[in-house]
């Protein structure tokens, strides 16, 4: 194969692929002359899909993806990273292949949920949206640095019912024993399936590392087992073609597991453009592998990705919950009456009812107030970089509302909301960080909206709303 751009996939790689496609190689490697394709995934917390797709058709140029029923392909030159709508969080950019994962789970509202290896947050931010701020979201991430820019797209969709932490799953597995409904177990992987948008994933690669990340998935999967309700769903992906990651390395963790099986779908229920498993890639020759699915990036318009969805045996009943220690809430007196007075003033009374409902979780961490999810245990030895939503923070004897707030609440919420159109300059005003005009009888706390989604907060006298959008996410220029 001539790859007319300037890289060049590595060696052993296309070996590895001629030898498992056989006749198909030919079609696989032409794939990766064509352009891939860009995915969107709408945030059905502030917007409906179907409503979204009407509104902005001619925007982005939208086109379904058959996989996902919030995901969309726009075209290249629509570039919707830089429309505001991207810092209201009224979407995520994602790879389109990606977004299988979470459809698959199906995760409900009110249900446990755990995404382990979560950042940068594609599958966290699907998970909530599907939940609807009812349930609670365990979001991981081992990696500090990464951990961070999780629990930032987090605050940008606007989810309330999430708790970020930074640990290995091990840590995670001792604490969370057989406390969740459903879990995504998006591994690190060789990545072979972004070689055609990512160079370090070309350029890192080789048959070392995918023994390497081989063996670490399944000490991933062993604690990610612990931590599921029996009854519960799994569902693995990596994007990566690489057998020993893929099917032999779901044939390994199910021998190793009898408690675990492969779920069957219907065939009606499998979404159009996954293609099935290859149990012949496994150890064992499992069977059932060919109930785990596979997209290729010359059958469908995504890039390449594994995905199993897994069932643990059994029933859950409540009485085989373990006792968990409950969090130590917050209370003081003085302190209440700060947030009291900020909810009563800048908040209209009738329309914040899961504000309110909250009220009973409160934690402080230092002088930062955030509302635990409901079903949050005491999170004593986790390192925890969002624990749920945060509200604000205490400055000298007054309530200071949190950016995180305003990305969490309804335009009809705030008292005071200066609501600028799309296309206002004013909006580009607003996120590099200087002061916009609203109608006249604007005053204190007014939500600054794009259209009716939240940009963050600004505090207004006589119409003039001062700018409180975070200095680190300003628009430099
Ligand atoms: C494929 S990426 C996850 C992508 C993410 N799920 C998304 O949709 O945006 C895998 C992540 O796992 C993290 N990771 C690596 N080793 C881990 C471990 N032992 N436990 C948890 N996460 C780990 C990596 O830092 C990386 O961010």
């Amino acid at each position: 194969m001539e790859q007319q751009d300037t890289w060049k996939l590595p060696d052993a790689f296309v070996m590895r692929m001629r030898q498992l496609l056989g006749s198909e190689c030919d079609a696989f490697f032409a794939s990766y002359e064509k352009e891939r394709a860009l995915g969107l995934r709408v945030n059905t917390m502030k917007v409906p899909a179907e409503v979204f797709a009407r509104e902005n058709q001619e925007t982005f140029s939208l086109r379904p993806v058959s996989w996902c029923r919030e995901g969309f392909y726009y075209e290249q030159e629509s570039r919707p990273g830089r429309h505001p709508y991207h810092e209201a969080g009224v979407y995520y950019i994602q790879e389109p292949s990606a977004m299988a994962v979470v459809s698959l789970l199906d995760p409900k509202p009110g249900e446990r949920v755990l995404d382990l290896c979560a950042a940068p947050g594609g599958k966290t931010t699907h998970i909530a949206s599907r939940l609807n701020g009812k349930g609670l979201l365990v979001s991981n991430e081992i990696h500090p640095a990464r951990a961070k820019i999780l629990s930032q797209n987090v605050e940008r969709m606007g989810i309330g019912n999430a708790i970020v932490t930074n640990e290995d799953s091990g840590s995670l597995a001792d604490f969370f024993s057989e406390f969740f409904d459903c879990m995504v177990v998006d591994a690190p992987c060789s990545g072979e399936g972004m070689f055609r948008k990512d160079e370090q994933a070309r350029n890192e690669w080789s048959e070392a590392n995918v023994k390497l990340c081989a063996e670490r998935q399944q000490e991933i999967l062993d604690n990610a087992a612990e931590m599921l309700k029996p009854g519960g769903r799994m569902v693995y992906s990596t994007c990566t073609f690489a057998p020993e990651e893929d099917e032999d390395g779901m044939a390994a963790f199910l021998e190793r597991h009898p408690e675990f099986s492969v779920v069957c779908l219907e065939p009606d229920e499998v979404p159009e453009g996954l293609s099935c498993g290859y149990p012949e890639w496994s150890r064992n020759h499992n069977p059932d592998l060919r109930n785990t699915f596979r997209i290729w990036p010359h059958k469908s318009e995504g890039e390449g990705h594994y995905l199993a969805l897994l069932r643990k045996n059994g029933t859950w009943t409540a009485e085989d919950g373990r006792k968990r220690k409950q969090p130590k809430y917050w209370n003081d007196k003085a302190g209440r009456s700060y947030v009291e007075e900020f909810l009563k003033k800048s908040l209209t009374a009738s329309d914040h009812d899961a504000l309110e409902e909250g009220m009973d979780r409160l934690i402080l961490f230092g002088d930062q107030l955030y509302q635990l999810p409901e079903g949050t245990p005491a999170l004593d030895r986790l390192r925890v970089l969002r624990p749920g939503l945060h509200l604000g923070a205490f400055k000298t004897k007054r309530f200071e509302p949190a950016h995180a707030l305003s990305h969490f609440l309804k335009p009809e919420q705030a008292v005071s909301v200066c609501r600028l159109e799309p296309e206002d300059p004013q909006v580009l005003d607003y996120l590099k960080g200087n002061t916009v005009k609203g109608e006249a009888g604007l005053s204190g706390w007014t939500l600054v909206c794009i259209g009716d989604y939240p940009l963050g907060w600004g505090k207004a006298v006589s119409g003039t709303v001062k700018n409180h959008y975070p200095k680190g996410l300003r628009i430099q220029g």
